[in-house]
């Protein structure tokens, strides 16, 4: 059975290209986000991918994205679950904030422990530890089982809700987490064994 199951973050987005903390701030995606999120679909056509199902955050620049991914994939159609669970992790008072006025005002170092660290918070925000603490569980009770069903299951969401959810599928760290960076538009392909360990892991550049 294909187990199969794949990650991508969104495309380029408004506040992306603005270099501004984002977190739930519900911005949509830029003209080159648009274009990312059609050469993902157009890789995922070319490597003959079958979905059955589909999830994506409450923020409209990943299910854009996967509406436009669908669309160059043909598959269009497709059971589509939006839940808050899969969000951006909250950016809590850094959200709208310049991260080079934040870097010159807190320091290179802080900023950098905020934005990739596991376990540190920024300021009335998430820790990537509390992202995670949402992702998997809704992973394990609501993803997973479809994957395990062989129904093909493609996820469209955000750097640190995926990078929480990488995390645990490749056995990170909370070190090695932090060097963790994920490309926006870059498709992750995963297939699962029948225990629901990582059989496989691919990403595909486009
Ligand atoms: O602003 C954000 O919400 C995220 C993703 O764009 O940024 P960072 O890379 O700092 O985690």
């Amino acid at each position: 059975m294909d187990r199969l199951l794949v990650l991508v973050r969104h495309g380029q987005s408004e506040w992306n290209l603005k270099n501004l903390f984002t977190g739930w701030r519900d911005v949509g995606l830029t003209d080159q986000g648009v274009i990312e999120a059609k050469a993902a679909g157009q890789k995922l056509k070319g490597e003959n991918l079958t979905f059955g199902t589909c999830f994506t955050s409450a923020l409209v620049r990943a299910q854009r994205t996967l509406d436009l991914m669908l669309e160059e994939l043909g598959q269009t159609g497709l059971p589509i679950t939006r839940d808050e669970a899969l969000n951006e992790r909250d950016y809590g008072d850094l959200s709208g904030l310049n991260k080079d006025d934040a870097r010159a005002k807190w320091g290179e170092e802080q900023v950098h422990i905020w934005r990739r660290s596991y376990a540190t918070q920024p300021p009335g925000g998430e820790s990537l530890r509390d992202t995670g603490a949402r992702v998997w569980p809704y992973y394990i009770h609501r993803i997973q089982p479809h994957v395990m069903r062989g129904e093909g299951v493609l996820i469209a969401a955000h750097g640190n809700s995926l990078r929480a959810l990488i995390m645990a599928l490749d056995g990170l760290t909370p070190d090695e987490v932090v060097k963790l960076e994920l490309p926006t538009g870059l498709p992750i392909l995963y297939r699962l064994n029948e225990d629901t360990s990582v059989a496989e892991r691919r990403e595909l550049a486009v």
